[in-house]
């Protein structure tokens, strides 16, 4: 295929450059270095020195808001009013959403698991939930409720007795959408306060807020790079990178919904990543044509359009299962397949975030209502990660019971270990209950 002066690459499978295009293509997907570790390590060390008058310091000079020990927590009051400053089909689909993404999520709860094995010993395993989670929810470019539901549900349905959230409100401005969704998910604690100072806060706690175990949500440079310096001390979920769209479609689908897909995620962020794989040349043209139309019309044309254009791809194939090895190298956040059979597809695939399967299930559908989680593996991490679940507020603990014969069953073959470990204190501890 030619390349058009400015748009999406257009890359084909049969074309002999087709490999170092297609690397190229997988480089853009890594995520890139910040230049921020600096930074985020002083403002961490002043927050773990100076507490809650770090946290207003920073609060004041990126928020530009100016606020005390007694105000840097939103009261419940104030939190239970937003939802009059929404409107009612607003807040009933963010109860329609919950309630989806909760039953989803109950789905998940593993069970525990006891037994008796032939030497008489028991065993077993059981789930507990962490103590108290911490949510950040973005306040700059992008805040989403959304996502707020997608962060608290999970935890709640773990069984979290104590969800904290931090959302930065610049200027003083707070969306009412955020604290309804907050109040609808269960969050028991919001704080005022955002960047690297509030994940700090977290972390090692302030006269005013208690630490948390783990750490989740997306964030900019500065709250990602927080999460990775914070983590040991913390539990933390993902770094996420910015969102991508991979759909596989056939010429039978509709360029138009095609091509809305693909900008659903475009409009997110400049460096988002949309990519289209086809076996129809004149379906991809169209595609791309659909796209242009649609570009004008969006109230976020601007960053989506950067985006398609720096990181949009099309790439044609001879069929639409040499797209298989092209998706488990890509490893999309989101997968798309606007095909006849979906499922013949899907069966062959590894690595995906979440599959969205068949022409009418736009990836947008899971971003809002559909329940599974919409907290997903970026930058290729779905080859060895997951989407954000219940399992990332649980932890598992095995339990191991001998009694005197049981003991005497098992304990020669660890005395022996022991010894050949060089371990002498092991060996002894085992061997003084064998002589009973
Ligand atoms: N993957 C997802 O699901 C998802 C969802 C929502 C948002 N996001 C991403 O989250 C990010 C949100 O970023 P944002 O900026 O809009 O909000 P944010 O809340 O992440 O960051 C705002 C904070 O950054 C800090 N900050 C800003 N400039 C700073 C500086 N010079 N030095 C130190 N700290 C500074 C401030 O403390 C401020 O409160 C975007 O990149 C967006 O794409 C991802
Ligand atoms: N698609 C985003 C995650 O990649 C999540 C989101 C929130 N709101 C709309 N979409
Ligand atoms: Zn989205």
């Amino acid at each position: 295929m030619s390349q058009p002066e400015v748009g999406p690459k257009r890359l084909d499978s049969r074309d002999p450059g087709f490999a170092a295009a297609f690397r190229a293509l997988l480089e853009g997907l890594r995520e890139e270095g910040t230049q921020v570790g600096a930074a985020v390590s002083s403002i961490i060390s002043d927050v773990r020195t100076r507490g809650d008058d770090a946290v207003i310091d920073y609060t004041a000079r990126f928020d530009r808001q100016t606020l005390t020990a007694e105000t840097l927590r939103i009261p419940d009051a104030e939190i239970k009013a937003a939802r009059k400053l929404a409107t009612p089909e607003t807040v009933a689909a963010l109860e329609l959403a919950a309630a989806r993404i909760r039953a989803f999520h109950e789905r998940q709860m593993p069970e525990d698991f006891s037994y008796t094995d032939a030497a008489g010993v028991g065993l077993g395993a059981r789930w507990t939930s962490l103590g108290a989670a911490g949510l950040y929810v973005p306040g700059g470019k992008a805040n989403y409720p959304s996502s707020v539901l997608m962060n608290a549900i999970p935890a709640k349905v773990a069984g979290v007795p104590r969800l904290v959230m931090v959302v930065p409100t610049p200027d003083g401005i707070v969306n009412p959408l955020v604290l309804v969704a907050a109040e609808i998910s269960g969050v028991d604690e919001v704080y005022r306060i955002g960047g690297a100072q509030a994940v700090a806060a977290l972390a090692y706690g302030t006269a005013t807020i208690t630490p948390v175990d783990k750490i989740t949500g997306p964030g900019n440079a500065y709250v990602a790079e927080a999460k990775r310096q914070v983590f040991g001390v913390v539990g933390i979920d993902m770094i996420a990178g910015p969102s991508e769209i991979l759909v596989v479609s056939d010429r039978d689908s509709d360029p138009s919904w095609i091509a809305a897909d693909l900008l659903s995620q475009a409009e997110h962020d400049e460096a988002a990543q949309s990519i289209l794989i086809t076996d129809d040349a004149d379906f991809a043209t169209a595609v791309i044509a659909a796209v242009e139309r649609h570009l004008s019309v969006l109230p976020r044309e601007a960053i989506a359009r950067a985006s398609w254009t720096t990181h949009g791809a099309v790439i044609l194939v001879p069929d639409l299962m040499d797209a298989v090895p092209l998706i488990d190298a890509i490893a999309p956040e989101h997968l798309e397949l606007a095909v006849a059979d979906p499922d013949a597809l899907a069966a062959r695939v590894r690595n995906a975030g979440a599959i969205f399967m068949g022409r009418h299930t736009p990836e947008a559908i899971g971003d809002y209502v559909a329940g599974p989680n919409h907290v997903l593996p970026t930058s290729r991490s779905a080859r060895f990660s997951s989407g954000l679940s219940v399992y990332d507020f649980l932890k598992r603990t095995t339990m191991v019971r001998c009694d005197a014969q049981s003991i005497r069953e098992i304990g020669p073959a660890a005395v022996t270990l022991a010894e050949a470990e060089g371990l002498g204190a092991h060996a002894l501890s085992v061997a003084l209950r064998l002589q009973q």
